[in-house]
């Protein structure tokens, strides 16, 4: 089996957890992307979605599913059923390294909103420790040295992306060569730098679930 068909049977196996007549948080990214293709079929059951990204926002309504701000939602709902979301990399602590793609702060806020974050992987997603994917960092540009300062005293090598804006107007910093053994007190050390948004850790809005593509099959790790 394929890496992208391993992503489409997770994709759809998530559909198990979209319940009808609620409001679904939607992720980033080329797994959450089938996910929006397999949740089409479910778009007349929903309220509707609230998206991680532009580009998923754009996807969704392409496919005729109603997009709602998040501050909208939440003036009708309490708190989104469920977020549906791709990964970098997750432990066995369903830890997770996120914002390849550079959404990571709106999926974090997401999240927050969510009452579980099902998190749908490839088999590939899967470490024993956090970091050999370099960890994305959200900054305002005016902070862009001093958070790179503050990634190489942590012992990483940052690298701005190169041409790359987030959805929120900032920088992303990729650091590479991190060996994140407690995910939690880096998440919270990099997140009380003066300048960074977020960064791509996400331990405090870990996975609930991860559905995990295997040749063999889907497996359900909660
Ligand atoms: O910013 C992007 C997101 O965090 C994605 O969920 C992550 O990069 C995984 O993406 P993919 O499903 O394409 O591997």
């Amino acid at each position: 089996m394929t890496q992208d068909e391993m992503k489409q049977k997770v994709a759809e196996a998530a559909l198990a957890y979209v319940k009808p007549g609620t409001i679904v948080g939607v992720g980033t990214g080329s797994t959450a992307n089938m996910f929006i293709d397999a949740l089409a079929s479910m778009k007349g059951d929903i309220i509707g979605a609230v998206a991680s990204s532009e580009a998923t926002a754009a996807r969704l309504a392409g496919h005729g599913i109603t997009v709602l701000d998040l501050n909208e939602a939440l003036t009708q709902v309490a708190s989104l059923s469920v977020y549906i979301d791709g990964a970098d990399e997750f432990d066995a602590g369903k830890n997770l390294t996120k914002g390849g793609g550079g959404a990571l702060t709106r999926e974090k806020i997401v999240a927050a909103a969510s009452d579980a974050f099902i998190c749908i992987v490839d088999e590939s997603k899967r470490v024993d420790c956090l970091g050999a994917f370099p960890l994305p960092i959200e900054v305002i540009p005016m902070a862009r040295e001093l958070v790179a300062g503050i990634a190489r005293k942590l012992g990483g090598n940052p690298v701005l992306r190169d041409g790359f804006i987030t959805d929120n107007g900032n920088l992303i910093i990729d650091v590479h060569g991190l060996k994140i053994t407690d995910a939690r007190a880096l998440e919270d050390e990099l997140n009380s730098v003066p300048g960074v948004v977020t960064n791509g850790i996400f331990s405090h809005q870990g996975a609930d679930v991860v559905l995990m593509g295997t040749p063999a099959g889907v497996e359900t790790i909660r």
